[in-house]
């Protein structure tokens, strides 16, 4: 994107119509990337740079203007599989201002269209223009009844059940509220959350997400809104659609009312009155930026005064009474001094720039990530090069490309083994999503310093050991502690003991033990002590071992003495043991490996020994063979009024049946509660067989509550 294009003004007519064609379809494709698939492939800056080129021809040859102008689109088509939602208002686009000569000139076709003299001042409001996606969420009678994405401005996608988790958007509005409300803001993601999520991305050895703009609209415009559910979305309301009454006669007051109807409203809006005063606050706002919880791209200007919105109009793809004052592209020249290898919680190895420190956008950048040998390889750096780098949506800096390479610039090796000198082997695994996905992780695990704290709160997870009073918090206590330190999962039997040995002096009176609670944390670890056999697999935290595959591990195997036995001919090599193992339901040559590769290690091997000795572990419950659903696969969907989910799924194992979370082809059985949606619909479509909570009861010959 970096090459230089030939200047407009160069360009002979037929160039024109070919450089026309190009941007088109460039566009086009980069549209689809952004607004479909969540996922682009250029900065923005640099996709604002093709439109702005494009306009300029446009403006030089008019001739040329082609039907399938990008100056007349808004965003993209409908994505598959989401119902749509014609808009009775269309949902538009924005036109862009980059310099505070493109403000002015904004602010003087305003007074031009209107007819109004400089003096007479128009009042307009600025707003912080989020970085989200735009969402129409239409309320009859007080109630929300759809929501829908902009989508390419006449038609949106269908996001209504995804909408309503969001506990930010109110399902009522407030007695007085016009019969029909059409309600438009910007659904974002808050950094901080984005962060959290990319930590748990990380955790549980997923491949992380790019920033937040594009994780919120990928998590929004997912079919199952669980997930959505899950990811805590945010909104703000600043704009509206189809109305039966307006509540208001200004920018300003419209936002007042959302305020008063329960809308979380930007606290940085201001209604101003001259070119200074916006630009005034527009470099106020860039100061603030960096430190505001969401990102930002830009300020929004708009006309203030209702009625003249209206006698200014709209242009194809944009209002006439608007315009967004875009931020510059936060990018900086600087030396990369040294790339160091950092290891995450799951032993995945980043490669992170060191830099010469450089302010971007009014902070200062020392570091960029590299993200993996195959990005260094891409941009052919090297230590000593001059790099441009751009902090994108303001999280990690990124390097964009090598701007200078001098003579005595060096190629970096990327290392064999992990920076933690276990000397295991550095293990490369590929995730979805091509060479961005390749992740180098150290094998090491527990004994990896790195990751062994992170393990031992796997460890002690609700789904793994789940020890009362022993969970994060109390794992980062332990730790590091002097006298009673926990630093392998034996540690947490032998507490006690140890404690003991000082005449149970070392834990109570200090750091919030008292005598009730010490003796509270040794009893939940005494309860603990009797274990069932998936749940220590699941808790050893072998990669790709999830509880399910934890339970289907134990469940095939019957008994700890069987699954340690096959662990080891694995690692072995044996290939009758893989090929038993290989062979289970759901279990892949990834999960064969995993086992295999973490018994190979000798410290997995003796921290697993010691564990074992403190434990007595319960023989797996055999799946019964002779029952209706054995072997059946089963979605349970709607609300259970009889038993909770986690029951639900438990009877249906201990019944030899397989629970899954969504409806496919392969499900046999649809158990549907009241309020089953979706995966009901489905369900009938594929012509599936699906009964109620009761019918089940009486399939497998079971009596609720008994
Ligand atoms: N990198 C890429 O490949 C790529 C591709 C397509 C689009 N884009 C980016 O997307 C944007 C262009 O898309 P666009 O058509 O949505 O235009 P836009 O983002 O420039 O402006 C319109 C949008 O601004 C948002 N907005 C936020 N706060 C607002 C406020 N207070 N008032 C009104 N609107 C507000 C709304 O969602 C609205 O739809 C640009 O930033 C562009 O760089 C990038
Ligand atoms: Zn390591």
């Amino acid at each position: 994107m970096t090459q230089d294009p030939r200047p407009v003004a160069d360009l002979t007519e037929a160039e024109a119509k070919a450089e026309l064609e190009r941007l088109a379809a460039l566009i086009a494709h980069h549209d689809e990337r952004y607004h479909q698939k969540d996922a682009p492939e250029i900065s923005d800056a640099d996709y604002d740079a093709l439109k702005r080129r494009n306009q300029e021809i446009e403006a030089k040859f008019p001739a040329l203007l082609r039907m399938d102008s990008p100056s007349f689109k808004v965003g993209a088509a409908v994505a598959e599989g989401f119902g749509k939602i014609t808009h009775r208002v269309p949902m538009l686009s924005l036109d862009n201002a980059f310099s505070d000569e493109d403000v002015r000139d904004f602010v003087h076709s305003v007074y031009r269209f209107l007819g109004q003299l400089p003096d007479q001042s128009i009042a307009i409001t600025a707003e912080p223009k989020i970085d989200g996606l735009s969402m129409s969420i239409r309320y009859e009678d007080g109630k929300l009844v759809t929501a829908a994405t902009r989508g390419d401005g006449t038609t949106g996608e269908n996001v209504t059940a995804n909408i309503r988790t969001i506990s930010e958007i109110p399902n009522q509005l407030p007695k007085g509220a016009p019969s029909v409300v059409e309600l438009r803001g910007e659904v974002y993601m808050a950094k901080a959350d984005f962060l959290a999520l990319n930590a748990r991305m990380e955790s549980e050895g997923k491949q992380t997400y790019v920033n937040p703009r594009n994780t919120a609209a990928g998590s929004l415009r997912q079919l199952d809104a669980k997930v959505t559910a899950s990811r805590k979305l945010k909104f703000f309301a600043y704009a509206w659609g189809d109305m039966s009454e307006m509540p208001a006669d200004t920018q300003h007051g419209m936002i007042e009312v959302f305020s008063k109807w329960g809308f979380p409203v930007n606290p940085l809006t201001r209604r101003l009155n001259s070119i200074e005063e916006l630009i005034g606050h527009y470099n106020e706002i860039g100061l603030a930026r960096a430190d505001l919880p969401y990102d930002i791209d830009g300020v929004v200007y708009k006309v203030d005064r209702l009625d003249l919105q209206q006698r200014l109009g709209f242009r194809s793809r944009s209002p006439r009474w608007a315009i967004a004052h875009k931020f510059p592209a936060e990018k900086a020249t600087t030396r990369l001094t040294a790339i160091d290898i950092q290891v995450g919680r799951t032993g995945a190895l980043t490669p992170v720039a060191r830099l010469v420190p450089v302010t971007v956008g009014g902070v200062v950048v020392t570091n960029a990530t590299l993200h993996n040998a195959e990005e260094i390889a891409r941009l052919g750096v090297r230590i000593g090069d001059l790099v441009e780098i751009q902090r994108a949506g303001d999280v990690i800096p990124q390097i964009l490309r090598v701007a200078e390479s001098p003579d005595d610039a060096v190629e970096f090796e990327f290392p064999q083994t992990c920076p933690c000198d276990l000397k295991t082997p550095i293990v490369r695994e590929e995730t979805a999503g091509g060479v961005e996905g390749v992740i180098r992780r150290c094998s090491g695990e527990f004994a990896c310093p790195f990751q062994r704290k992170e393990h031992l709160k796997h460890f002690v997870s609700r789904k793994a050991f789940d020890i009362d009073g022993l969970g994060e918090k109390q794992i980062e206590f332990f730790y590091d502690d002097a006298t009673l330190p926990i630093r392998q999962p034996a540690d947490i039997f032998t507490l006690r003991a140890r404690d003991e040995a000082n005449g149970l002096q070392r834990l109570k009176n200090r750091d919030g033990y008292g005598d009730t609670s010490a003796q509270k944390l040794f009893d939940a670890i005494e309860a603990r002590r009797e274990i069932a056999l998936d749940r220590l697999i699941f808790g050893l935290g072998i990669r790709h071992v999830g509880e399910q595959t934890a339970k289907t591990l134990a469940r095939a195997y019957g008994d700890w003495a069987s699954v340690h036995q096959a662990a080891l001919a694995i690692a072995g090599g044996d290939t009758a043991a893989i090929e038993e193992m290989d062979a289970l339901d759901d279990i892949g040559p990834a999960v064969v490996e995993a086992v295999g590769r973490f018994f190979g290690e000798k410290h997995n091997i003796d921290m697993v020994d010691r564990l074992v000795k403190e434990l007595t572990i319960l023989e797996a419950e055999k799946p019964a063979q002779d029952s209706p659903v054995a072997g059946l696969t089963v979605v349970f969907t709607g609300s259970l009024e009889k038993m909770t989910r986690d029951e639900a799924k438990a009877m249906a194992e201990r019944l030899g049946a397989k629970v899954a979370g969504s409806v496919s082809k392969k499900t046999d059985i649809v158990v549907a509660g009241p309020g089953a949606g979706s995966k009901l619909a489905k369900a009938t479509e594929l012509g599936l067989r699906t009964m109620s909570e009761d019918e089940w009861f009486e399939l497998v010959g079971v009596t609720p509550g008994g």
